[in-house]
């Protein structure tokens, strides 16, 4: 059998893609528009390149990673001011207020950061509206920023020794800018850390049990979306040659919220389309408005409100994926491979992994689990059986780290792990699936696996932006393909994963949390919800898994599959340890059949 990493690349999709041979056509039309369009159309499409850039680093911040922004017109702002200040009262080139507004805006957004991003629900719109309207009144009351008024006669950018005055030649620098913007972002989006943003916007606990730090990581988006829109103030100075506050009041920010969202919040040239489709219309509706209802007045706006009302009923991601299903898709390219991912070394079989001790997780008065011991061994499947409400999925947190033990002690790999964290605990060797399946539907099952491997590689933000991290996503990908195989789904790698039945779904989760190289590997409920003929495939995979070597620890309510499965059996109820032994032991212990009251607990039988 040809191995799947070759099969994989051998059929590599062409370099030269009718999506390819698209996007060049795209960029050809926007590389001939600004020498050909009226002066004034020019300056239009400069202002929605200049806008986009803010629209995309929405898509990051609030369409990716969930993380709702009012106010980033704001920082739009900072890098507008930085940039004036600089060039009018101090004479500095405007290439030198680019670094300075992008420094600012960065040590402003890395602040407010800091304080606001560990807020959750409607707390954190909500402080974005604040610190939005702060930075506004700060432009408009700050005598050195000109006040309301604002800063005139800022100097055109040069550029080998040409001043860019013409609206021609600053379209092309506009697109430059916006070129880099959109290539740095995608990149970003395929990458490890891409992944792990998409990953994030599933809930904290997902993309904490792959070793993510969430907070860090919500930071360091905020960040780079403030600098998107830091570059497009300092665009937005030198293209107007003056500021004041208005283009920058969370009014503005809200706009730039209408373009990603009607355009496609989670697409990059969603924020473009959003941004050329919200300013084309703007600029027709201004003019067509008033003379249609024989009347003055900012009518647009209310046309823009009833827009967005439609597009969240009718097209809840926006416009641009109603166009993107109409367009040629691309496949992922395997990339070769010359290096592999760090390996960790595996505790002989029978050496002690796990062991609780007089575990106890409380909530308010209710002891959930009640001092709790047992041990687990490498080489070994141990199964985490009790009647509903028993306390196993309490007792499966404090083990993941989803939530601290209140006392008693859980050593894993000799290190206690009680109270620590979910990702410190996966990188010392523990993967998990969930009960609930948590997979990114519109991923791929290859970049879905791939995301299983993200404590095992180490690109960072930049890294991934600038598209250095190949040797490493190489290696990514050659093993998630490798542990696709291994589960029997190497097949239907580049499918999308939101087209799998969910046997194949837990499946999927089962192949992603191997790639973590797994010194043990915990299943919450996996056969939840299964159909029989699902059940006996997954059955068979996790069989095939116990003869390989891997250790399980799998919490389950079917008892024909646990029964079939493990090596040994603690049974919860109550929130105690009620037995312990082997499945024969536990079929014919009388408390369990008590507690398991009215379940056959044979071995054909199928609570
Ligand atoms: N976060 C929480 N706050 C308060 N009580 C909780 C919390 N989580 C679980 N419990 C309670 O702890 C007890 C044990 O719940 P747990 O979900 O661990 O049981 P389980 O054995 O996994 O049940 P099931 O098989 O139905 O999933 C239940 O009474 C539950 O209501």
């Amino acid at each position: 059998m040809i191995p799947v990493t070759e099969q994989a690349i051998s059929t590599n999709p062409p370099r030269v893609t009718p999506r390819v041979l698209l996007g060049g056509a795209l960029l050809l039309l926007a590389l001939v528009l600004p020498a050909f369009l009226p002066l004034f159309q020019v300056t239009i499409m400069t202002n929605i390149m200049i806008f986009a850039i803010v629209a995309i680093g929405l898509v990051l911040l609030t369409g990716v990673i969930g993380l709702t922004s009012f106010g980033h017109a704001a920082f739009m702002g900072v890098g507008a001011y930085a940039t004036a200040v600089l060039t009018t009262k101090y004479g500095l080139s405007p290439w030198l207020g680019l670094p300075a507004g992008l420094l600012t805006t960065a040590l402003v957004a890395w602040t407010l950061g800091l304080v606001t991003l560990r807020m959750s629900g409607h707390y954190l719109p909500l402080a974005t509206i604040a610190w939005g309207m702060s930075l506004f009144y700060i432009f408009g009351n700050t005598p050195a920023l000109g006040g309301f008024t604002g800063i005139t006669d800022i100097p055109p950018i040069t550029l080998f020794g040409t001043p860019l005055t013409s609206p021609r030649q600053y379209a092309y620098l506009t697109l430059l800018a916006l070129g880099v913007v959109m290539t740095l972002t995608a990149f970003l989006l395929q990458s490890r850390v891409g992944r792990a943003m998409r990953a994030l916007r599933g809930g904290p606990v997902v993309a904490e049990a792959f070793g993510v730090n969430n907070f860090r990581m919500k930071v360091e988006v905020f960040v780079i979306s403030a600098l998107f829109a830091s570059l497009a103030g300092w665009l937005y100075a030198h293209a107007q040659r003056f500021v004041n506050p208005t283009p920058f009041s969370v009014s503005e920010g809200i706009n730039y919220l209408f373009m990603a969202v009607v355009g496609g919040i989670n697409y990059v040239l969603g924020g473009l389309f959003g941004a050329a489709l919200i300013t084309q219309l703007r600029e027709q509706l201004q003019t067509l408005l008033p003379k249609l209802l024989n009347a003055q007045g900012n009518f647009e706006v209310i046309v823009f409100g009833i827009l967005v009302i439609l597009t969240l009923q009718f097209a809840r991601r926006g416009l641009w994926p109603l166009i993107e299903r109409l367009l040629p898709q691309d496949r992922i390219r395997i990339l070769p491979q010359d290096t592999r991912l760090p390996e960790r070394p595996k505790p002989a079989a029978g050496t002690p992994l796990l062991s609780v001790r007089n575990a106890v997780k409380q909530f308010g008065g209710l002891k959930a689990v009640n001092d709790v011991s047992f041990d687990l061994h490498a080489g070994e499947i141990l199964g985490l059986i009790g009647p509903n409400g028993a306390g196993k999925s309490t007792m499966f947190n404090l083990i993941t780290g989803v939530n601290p033990a209140t006392s008693g002690q859980i050593q894993f790999m000799d290190r206690e792990i009680g109270r620590a964290d979910a990702g410190s605990i996966h990188r010392l060797g523990l993967a998990r699936t969930f009960q609930h399946v948590h997979l990114l539907p519109d991923l791929t099952l290859l970049e879905n696996t791939m995301m299983g491997g993200y404590a095992r590689a180490k690109a960072g933000m930049l890294q991934s932006m600038l598209h250095l991290e190949r040797a490493e996503e190489a290696a990514l990908q050659h093993e998630a393909l490798a542990q696709l195989q291994r589960v029997g789904l190497g097949e239907q790698a580049f499918d999308l994963a939101g087209n799998l039945a969910l046997g194949q779904q837990r499946i999927l989760e089962v192949a992603r949390a191997l790639v973590a190289d797994p010194t043990l590997l915990l299943l919450d409920e996996p056969a939840a919800g299964l159909r029989y003929g699902e059940k006996q495939e997954l059955s068979a995979l996790l069989k095939r898994l116990r003869d390989e070597g891997v250790t399980i620890l799998i919490v389950e309510h079917d008892m024909d599959l646990v029964m079939n499965l493990v090596d040994r059996l603690v049974v919860m109820n109550y929130g105690q340890k009620l037995a312990e032994g082997s499945p024969a032991e536990i079929r014919g212990n009388q408390d369990v059949r008590e507690a398991y009251l009215g379940v056959d607990m044979t071995e054909e039988a199928s609570a």
